[in-house]
């Protein structure tokens, strides 16, 4: 049976879903850059559509790896109204098409007032409400980046604990620079969490509505915020598959 090869090109991975001749999605791939090369397109696509926020550079990759495929390659971009959701930038192409695909498979799921919290290279939370009305967002840098930009800055002070394997936990204090920092990385997550909670039910005044979390940095939310809302690691691929299915 034929697919389409649905991929969501972030800043750090690349995610990839198939997506069968009735619409359907199954999750295929989950690699940084470098790990794509380890994959090879299945035999039976059709067509190939792309969503990109990512660097030229980590572009070229992308298309290097597909280089061979002769078939359709679909590039969607954002737009400033489809699939019932209405984009609220004022220059409404420099919406990233990552969020833009986002709120547009959050509303084509639950037609509902929605947060969307996606929480990679960059966090970025997004409101859209019951009518599909797009209403702003924020962009803050994801919790791998903060803890890089204090290293960059104050480098002698975090010789020898620069590795990447390592994160902090929410809740809890640092009792040594590493974990301080880590720790205050997460904790600032969590927080711009809270705050996305509190201005939905104290400035819009939502009280029906839900929270979608996607993105690597999730794991890092303590549970009792997780159960707030729904670990939804599809979201981008899910409003990728609102276009594919159109054709
Ligand atoms: N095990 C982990 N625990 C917490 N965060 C992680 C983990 N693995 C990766 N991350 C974070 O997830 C990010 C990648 O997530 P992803 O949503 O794919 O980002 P992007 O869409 O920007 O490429 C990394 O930059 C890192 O901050
Ligand atoms: C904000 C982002 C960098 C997030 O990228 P990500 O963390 O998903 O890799 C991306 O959505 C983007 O490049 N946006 C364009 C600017 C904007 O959305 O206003
Ligand atoms: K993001």
């Amino acid at each position: 049976m034929a697919h389409k090869l649905l991929i969501d090109a972030g800043n750090t991975r690349v995610k990839a879903a198939l997506m069968d001749s009735e619409g359907h999605l199954e999750p295929w791939l989950n690699v940084n850059y470098d790990e794509l090369i380890e994959h090879r397109v299945p035999d039976n696509i059709e067509s190939v559509w792309i969503a990109s926020v990512s660097s030229e550079e980590r572009n070229n990759r992308l298309h290097q790896w597909l280089e061979g495929f002769d078939k359709a390659i679909i590039r969607v971009t954002t737009e400033a109204q489809a699939f019932g959701v209405t984009n609220s930038y004022s220059e409404f192409k420099n919406l990233g098409v990552d969020r833009w695909l986002a709120i547009v498979g959050a509303f084509n799921e639950q037609p509902k007032a929605t947060v969307i919290i996606d929480a990679g290279t960059a966090i970025t939370v997004d409101w859209v409400d019951q009518e599909g009305q797009h209403l702003g967002g924020w962009i803050a840098p994801g919790v791998h980046l903060m803890k890089h930009s204090v290293i960059n800055r104050a480098p002698g002070v975090f010789v020898g604990h620069e590795g990447d394997d390592h994160w902090g936990k929410a809740h809890q204090l640092g009792q040594s620079t590493p974990d301080c920092l880590l720790n205050g990385c997460v904790n600032t997550f969590v927080g711009l969490v809270r705050q996305a909670i509190a201005v939905s039910e104290t400035e819009l005044d939502w009280f029906d509505y839900r929270i979608l979390f996607s993105g690597g940095s999730i794991p890092l939310l303590p549970n009792d915020l997780k159960r707030r809302g729904e670990v939804r690691s599809e979201l981008v691929l899910q409003g990728l598959a609102c276009y594919a299915r159109q054709s």
